[in-house]
């Protein structure tokens, strides 16, 4: 890839995750970061060379190639105001990961046609191992190859309709929070069994990681791999049945259609 700049314009809980991400990624070696964010301060542990950290926004578009929009839903038009007149068609590509926020309304707010992508991913970027669902705007596609091998580099990538990418942020943004406090609870389950909340932890990790790779690594569906663990009359079978008396499945599918429907909400806000 020909060395490029990325500017993250919010550089927050995400905008930091996919920053780390790409210097995890290797993706800093060649290219260059822009951080930027009111309070720059507030940006701790950022000391790779190839990263510039301001609070003008204007300046990092105009030195960047590449634009990640990370601020809040409301933040998002008063910074488009802002740097509106320093993109230009012809160089940038603009990479949004805001929610409820749609390319059709980036590219009004912007006022002129553009490649727009609309990227999905999730904290676990930081690591390597974000999901990221991407989408794009019809001026996009031509950009979507090379957003595609950037998300790459940081976990997985899954190009999807843009109709899909409230359900996309669900299930893989969200969905971090969902685990983990599947993870933290199993925790607390541990502990009251007998581990010290450490090890229960170490224990609910490695487990949950192995229960994915299962999925991951082979063509298996979960109610297979379910199957091979529930020994007749055995604890699994007992737990398990007990968890869904009480709602499990039912309470996991009820929170994803609820955050779904909080998006709606948001679009209207
Ligand atoms: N957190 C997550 O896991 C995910 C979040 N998202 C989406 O990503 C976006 C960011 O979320 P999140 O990181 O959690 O939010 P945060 O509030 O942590 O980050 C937003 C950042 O934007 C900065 N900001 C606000 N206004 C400006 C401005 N005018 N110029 C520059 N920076 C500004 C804020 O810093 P300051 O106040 O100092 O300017 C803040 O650091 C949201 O739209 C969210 O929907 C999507 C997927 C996952
Ligand atoms: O909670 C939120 O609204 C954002 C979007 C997905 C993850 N965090």
């Amino acid at each position: 890839m020909q060395k490029q700049s990325i500017a993250i314009l919010g550089a927050g809980n995400l905008g930091l995750a996919i920053y780390k991400g790409l210097e995890t990624g290797g993706l800093l070696e060649n290219n260059q970061a822009i951080l930027t964010r009111r309070d720059t301060n507030a940006i701790k542990n950022v000391s790779h060379p190839a990263t510039t950290i301001t609070s003008d926004n204007r300046k990092a578009v105009e030195d960047a190639d590449i634009i990640i929009f990370a601020v809040q839903p409301k933040q998002l038009k008063d910074v488009i105001d802002e740097v509106k007149p320093a993109i230009h068609q012809d160089k940038h590509t603009l990479i949004s990961v805001i929610t409820a926020v749609s390319t059709e309304e980036i590219e009004e707010m912007i006022g002129f046609d553009l490649p727009i992508i609309r990227a999905m991913p999730n904290t676990a970027i930081a690591v390597g191992q974000s999901m990221t669902c991407i989408a794009c705007n019809k001026a996009g596609k031509s950009k979507l190859d090379a957003v595609q091998t950037i998300f790459n580099c940081v976990g997985k990538t899954m190009v999807i309709e843009e109709n899909l990418m409230q359900a996309a942020t669900v299930v893989c943004a969200s969905g971090i929070a969902f685990w983990m406090r599947f993870i933290r609870a199993t925790t607390q389950g541990g502990v009251q069994l007998g581990f010290d909340a450490e090890d229960a932890q170490k224990i609910a990790v490695q487990a949950c990681l192995g229960a994915a790779s299962l999925l991951n690594n082979s063509e298996s569906h979960p109610e297979q791999e379910i199957d091979k663990v529930t020994t007749p009359q055995g604890c699994t079978i007992a737990g398990l049945n007990e968890m869904e008396h009480n709602g499990l499945s039912s309470a996991l599918i009820k929170g994803l259609v609820t955050s779904y429907d909080r998006i709606n909400k948001m679009k209207k806000s």
